[in-house]
């Protein structure tokens, strides 16, 4: 994808992008292609690429749970080089995003892009989501919380929900799927305050297979979640997938 064809798919999706957003977004990808070479922050480092599975695929829950994210607080888990994070908070300026990595090395990158973009309304946190998730600052604080291509279902709900008010949303960004996993999460629902508010599959340009979960914070978590870091991985609730 290059990058005419990148804006010209997000308007006809409904998604028109000024020449200012799509200037952020060249700079962004000449950046994190200059950085990747001392520092490996993504394997995938072919431009055209980087439109398509780094960049477009951050913005589908804009393109498909449109209203869903609109002026809110954002918590992106796991952000690595800022997806989806990054690419949500250029297309809309309303976002309070924070981005929390385990990696000092991505967080320094992360620093270093926020300030060459001029973005506003953006924090780094550098940590793991398990004790950020019990921080009383940062818990049940947000609107969303969202990662992409994180950890397992189970995993990911206690890395999530514990940072999403009663009220907001945790989305989960997921290349597969499979047919029980929402049935296996039920217990993790359950222990977390989650409910399940939709599942939509569909595929990116290229047609590689694409989910987005979407949970609703129905109640708050427990006190004992999430558990210490490393736990929600190695034993997940409810089990492994
Ligand atoms: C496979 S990368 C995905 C990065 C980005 N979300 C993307 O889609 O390109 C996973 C990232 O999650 C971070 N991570 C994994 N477990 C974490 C945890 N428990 N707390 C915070 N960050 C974590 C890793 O450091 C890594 O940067």
């Amino acid at each position: 994808m290059t990058a005419d064809e990148f804006a010209a798919i997000l308007k006809t999706k409904g998604l028109p992008i000024s020449e200012k957003n799509l200037e952020s977004f060249q700079k962004y990808l000449d950046f994190l292609l200059e950085y990747n070479q001392k520092v490996n922050l993504t394997a995938i480092t072919d431009p055209s690429d980087v439109w398509l599975k780094h960049f477009y695929d951050s913005l589908t829950p804009l393109l498909y749970l449109p209203s869903t994210i609109k002026k809110v607080s954002l918590i992106d888990i796991g952000s690595g080089a800022g997806f989806p994070g990054i690419p949500l908070r250029i297309i809309d300026s309303r976002l309070q995003l924070t981005l929390l990595d385990s990696l000092q090395k991505r967080i320094s990158f992360l620093d270093q892009l926020i300030e060459k973009l001029a973005l506003k309304n953006v924090e780094t946190v550098h940590g793991r989501a398990e004790d950020f998730g019990k921080n009383p600052n940062y818990r049940e604080k947000f609107d969303f919380a969202i990662a992409r291509a994180v950890s397992n279902t189970n995993t990911l709900l206690e890395l999530l929900l514990p940072f999403v008010k009663v009220g907001g949303k945790a989305i989960l960004m997921k290349s597969t799927h499979h047919e029980n996993e929402i049935f296996d999460a039920s217990k993790a629902l359950e222990e977390l305050g989650g409910r399940v508010a939709q599942t939509f599959s569909f595929e990116l340009p290229n047609g590689d297979p694409r989910v987005l979960i979407t949970i609703d914070k129905i109640k708050p978590t427990k006190n004992r979640y999430p558990r210490k870091a490393g736990t929600p991985l190695k034993s997940p609730i409810g089990g492994k997938p």
